[in-house]
């Protein structure tokens, strides 16, 4: 069981995902800005979404972990069940009466409800009478005591494996900060994972790992915008080159704006030296490539267009962008609902969403079979199957 990844496309053999549940629920009208969703989900449709996406990875061959059952296993260690609570109990909203309160109602509850209680959050209706204090009566009665995490379907951000190395990342934007408490105390506590060194830690500058892309072995790319700081593209950098898990690692600005909140919602690899990009971007995309200098800090060079700069640095004549040809509009409309998002199972084979229709027909033209996935409902949270996917192990492509 080597958990290992080189590479964006090399064959997928474990994936980790969440299957959405009770934390979409919570999503209203009122909420659904400030938790980062462009909607409000039916519930039982994206599930049975994404059902369809994990059965179009198994019927694949690929192993699917449920981020949620690894949570509930990791919560059956004493060390790590201490640590996430205490997690949630660190909020300062709560105080100390309503803290104590939230502190006995997690410690009654076993580990699958505890794991929900994790991610679906707790409203005020849910905390039973008791002590409840002061803060409990004041506040706003359709708040949440604990917040829900119904980006945790976005498990791509919250967690990177480079080689045989994992980064538990630094997540931007408050509603998902608490993310990257459940997928440490998983990579650090689970059985599977135990003893492991990680890589980046959320205590660090931000990092999310929708920016990161692994171009190929000892060749990252990170996009810096929106959500992964220069200071956190630096300190990864650092932290990859001390590590020796690569040669060169391309600091790429993407616009900060929410259509293009990560490096993978604009570019995703298809083949071992093709890429799908957004075509209103593929010329102006620049990068700036930065190697160790010889104490091993991050060193920039000037930037360059990213194709020249991918390719040197991952050793191949040219990185094939696919060309779509669509019209500015038509590209407009599919990169917002993540027709450029893909997540390649093997080189040439990439899950889509099906509803890219002019994206996914070029690339069938153009030699990349597309799985096509359902995605209406999932989509509006912004992210389809490479944000909704953090692959764990593929084939070494080195
Ligand atoms: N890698 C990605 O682009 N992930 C999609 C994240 C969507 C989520 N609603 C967010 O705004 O963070």
């Amino acid at each position: 069981m080597e958990h290992y990844v080189d590479s964006e496309v090399s064959p997928l053999r474990t994936v980790l995902l969440h299957r959405p549940g009770a934390e979409l629920a919570r999503l209203t009208p009122r909420n659904n800005d400030s938790l980062l969703f462009d909607g409000i989900p039916w519930v039982g449709r994206a599930q049975e979404e994404h059902d369809g996406f994990a059965a179009a990875l198994t019927e694949r061959g690929v192993e699917v972990l449920y981020l949620s059952d690894l949570l509930a296993e990791t919560l059956a260690v004493p060390a790590a069940r201490a640590e996430l609570v205490a997690g949630v109990l660190d909020d300062r909203r709560l105080g100390d009466t309503l803290r104590d309160a939230v502190g006995r109602y997690l410690a009654d509850q076993d580990p699958d409800r505890l794991a929900e209680v994790l991610t679906a959050g707790l409203a005020h209706e849910e905390l039973k009478p008791g002590a409840r204090g002061l803060v409990y009566e004041l506040m706003d009665p359709r708040d949440f005591v604990i917040d829900p995490l119904p980006n945790l379907l976005f498990t791509r951000d919250s967690s990177v494996w480079v080689r045989d190395r994992v980064a538990v990342t630094s997540l931007a934007m408050p509603a998902r900060r608490r993310e990257t408490t459940l997928t440490r105390a998983i990579y650090r506590h689970h059985p599977r994972f135990v003893s492991r060194e990680l890589l980046y830690d959320p205590s660090l500058e931000h990092v999310e790992g929708g920016d990161v892309l692994v171009l190929a072995p000892r060749v990252l790319a990170i996009g810096v915008g929106e959500r992964t700081t220069p200071a956190g593209a630096e300190r990864l950098a650092r932290r990859v080159f001390a590590a020796g898990l690569a040669h060169t690692i391309l600091a790429v600005p993407i616009a900060q704006e929410r259509a293009t909140m990560h490096l993978d919602t604009v570019c995703t690899m298809v083949d071992v030296d093709a890429v799908v990009m957004y075509p209103n971007l593929a010329d102006t995309l620049r990068a700036f490539p930065v190697m160790a200098d010889a104490d091993g800090e991050p060193r920039a060079r000037a930037p360059r267009p990213f194709l020249e700069a991918a390719a040197e640095a991952m050793g191949i004549e040219r990185l094939r962008t696919i060309e779509t040809g669509l019209d500015p509009v038509t590209a407009e409309r599919e990169q917002w609902d993540d027709g450029n998002n893909t997540l390649a199972i093997a080189p040439r084979l990439c899950v889509a969403y099906e509803r890219n229709v002019e994206t996914n027909a070029q690339l069938e033209r153009s030699g990349i079979e597309v799985v096509p996935i359902r995605g209406s409902e999932l989509g509006s949270g912004r992210g389809g199957p490479r944000c909704m996917s953090c692959p764990i192990r593929r084939d070494p492509l080195a």
